[in-house]
């Protein structure tokens, strides 16, 4: 409850759950300092400020009245929206159009936003811009068939190509569709231009994602030619900590990184302002590949600038890159259009199946109908509301992980672990990790505060000492030196004593949002009811997209459709035409 002096239309706002106290807060501190008392303008500056808090770069005052989902818990309300937004013209908070001097907020064709994040998105649209307008790079594709010896129509070919003939390319697909592979051929096939090998830069932006980059690019290097000595690292540590200044990096636009090819892996996650300093941090004539899957769940911090790379309208002009490529590659006519942006996208995942990949399809295009026929019918899907069988498939898991922890097998534990994860959309409630993992506990007859043989573990900071990143996961393992936590390496099995480990919490369940990057053989999603704001069609993609054969989805079919139906709405002014 809102715990303010905020009256009249914030104080309704806030009481329906749609405002926050710091969305208050800010607006009427901002209407004290430049002395402005009209309660739409007010409640506009709110809205931005909410929009940057849930992820949006700006708010379009055209749609945010549908936009905006209520708090579950508030009782429903009609909510007072202006109709008329015009007071915000006159507004000493707000400067009208692109040109206008500072103020905090800025309004351009009927998207207002905090003007920190009209700048960053004008330093993306001008770095991007640069690199459309200069002559793209020299490229000799001969090496090409033979690092992609497949038939037509391949993509994965098209997309290095297009990658290799621009300054900025975006190579996009779902998990297991063969991005890092197409990458590392890539990158062979810019190892054999003329002149010196360029240097390369691999980046991502958690710890985690990083060293699965490394790990699974220095997998393949012996194969495909490339050096045994190549890094990866976060995009934090690429641009070069400062520990005077937590936004400003040690290489900017006055101080370029040195790299001749950028590739940024997982760079749906990464979130307009690190966009922004990667953007000018890289020279202009170097190569920026940008890797991901822009339908997974987008990044906590505002700005999903993939995804808007992604849906950008296309740009007429552009020469197509390789018109021969292109006519083999099976593009449909919106694929066709991102072509012109540089964009691919990879489209057979290779780790699951064709029901799996069926259903991620269904979710991904918001097919409803399609998505809830697959899961009632399709090989290895299911559907049930009640938590009945659910509460037996995740003691049996349970049960059999305990086993093998308590043998003291490490790796059938952390096989198992691999073997089933219980999904969550929610954190907190009947639906959500607490109240399972702590069911899960009970069950187990666990002692809450001691460690046990089987208790699976989930990393929440990085730990650089014992090589471990936020969203490991790991199981507590009985073994002849006393009880460790078992990590699996790309080598082997990592056992840390538990006395070394820092920051870990007990997983028998994890959130939608901590399990990307993961993969496993079977998942259970636990859905909310239909009403719960955070039931998304990314958030059901996400999910379903980390099973390899089985997904079983706990929840009821309003709920399958409310998330199928209901796209997170980023409002940016990237994604409109340059006017
Ligand atoms: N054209 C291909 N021929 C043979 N194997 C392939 C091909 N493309 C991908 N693979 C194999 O498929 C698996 C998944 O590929 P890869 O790891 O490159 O996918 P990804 O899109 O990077 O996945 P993720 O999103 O999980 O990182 C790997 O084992 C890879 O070697």
């Amino acid at each position: 409850m809102i715990g303010v002096r905020a009256t009249g239309v914030l104080r309704e706002f806030a009481e329906a759950g749609v405002l926050a106290l710091a969305d208050v807060h800010v607006a009427l501190r901002l209407s004290r300092l430049g002395a402005e008392t009209s309660e739409t303008v007010l409640l506009a500056v709110a809205l931005a400020v909410r929009g940057v808090r849930t992820g949006s770069v700006c708010v379009d005052l055209a749609t945010v009245a549908d936009s905006v989902v209520p708090d579950e818990d508030a009782p429903p309300v009609d909510l007072p929206w202006p109709v008329d937004w015009s007071a915000l013209q006159d507004s000493p908070l707000v400067a009208v159009g692109a040109a206008a001097p500072w103020r905090p907020l800025r309004l351009v064709d009927g998207l207002l936003y905090l003007d920190r994040y009209w700048q960053q998105e004008q330093l993306v649209r001008r770095e991007l811009g640069q690199r459309a307008a200069l002559l793209p790079p020299p490229v000799d594709l001969t090496l090409l068939p033979e690092l992609f010896p497949g038939p037509a129509p391949d993509r994965q070919r098209l997309a290095a190509a297009v990658a290799a003939g621009r300054w900025v390319s975006v190579i996009t697909g779902g998990p297991g569709t063969g991005k890092t592979h197409t990458v590392a051929r890539l990158l062979r096939l810019l190892m054999a231009q003329p002149g010196p090998p360029p240097r390369i830069a691999l980046a991502a932006p958690t710890g985690k994602a990083a060293a699965r980059l490394q790990e699974s690019v220095l997998a393949q290097a012996a194969e495909v030619g490339l050096p045994l000595d190549l890094t990866a690292c976060t995009v934090h540590r690429l641009l070069g900590w400062r520990p005077d200044n937590r936004s400003r990096f040690r290489h900017d636009a006055g101080n370029r990184l040195p790299f001749d090819v950028v590739v940024v892996d997982e760079s749906s996650m990464v979130p307009l302002t690190l966009m922004a300093r990667l953007l000018e941090a890289v020279r202009p004539t170097a190569r920026l590949v940008l890797v991901g899957d822009p339908d997974q769940l987008t990044p906590v911090e505002a700005g999903a600038v993939l995804s808007d790379l992604v849906h950008r309208p296309g740009a007429a002009a552009a020469p197509d890159p390789s018109p021969e490529l292109d006519r083999d590659a099976d593009l449909d006519e919106v694929e066709r259009a991102q072509l012109r942006n540089g964009v691919v996208r990879l489209r057979v995942s290779r780790r699951y199946g064709a029901s799996i990949g069926g259903l991620a399809e269904a979710v991904r295009t918001g097919d409803a109908d399609l998505a809830v026929t697959l899961l009632t019918g399709g090989a290895g899907l299911s559907l049930a509301a009640g938590t009945d069988a659910l509460a037996g498939t995740v003691r049996r898991s349970a049960e059999q992980l305990r086993s093998a922890a308590t043998a003291g097998d490490a790796k059938a534990a952390l096989a198992l672990l691999g073997g089933h994860r219980l999904l969550c959309a929610h954190r907190h409630g009947p639906h959500g990790v607490s109240y399972w993992n702590e069911q899960v506990s009970r069950w187990s007859g666990d002692v809450p505060g001691e460690w046990h043989p089987g208790q699976p573990l989930l990393v929440t900071a990085n730990d650089y000492e014992n090589r471990l990143f936020n969203g490991d996961t790991g199981v507590v393992v009985d073994t002849a030196d006393g009880l460790r936590a078992a990590f699996a390496r790309a080598d082997g099995v990592d056992l840390v004593p538990l006395s070394r480990l820092s920051s870990v919490a007990t997983a028998h369940a994890l959130t939608v949002h901590r399990s990307q990057g993961s993969q496993y053989e079977a998942v259970t999603v636990l859905l909310p009811p239909a009403g719960s704001p955070l039931l998304t069609r990314e958030l059901l993609y996400t999910a379903v997209t980390r099973a390899r054969t089985r997904v079983h989805v706990v929840g009821s079919e309003d709920a399958v459709r409310a998330a199928v139906e209901r796209q997170v709405v980023r409002a940016s002014g990237l994604r409109r035409p340059v006017t």
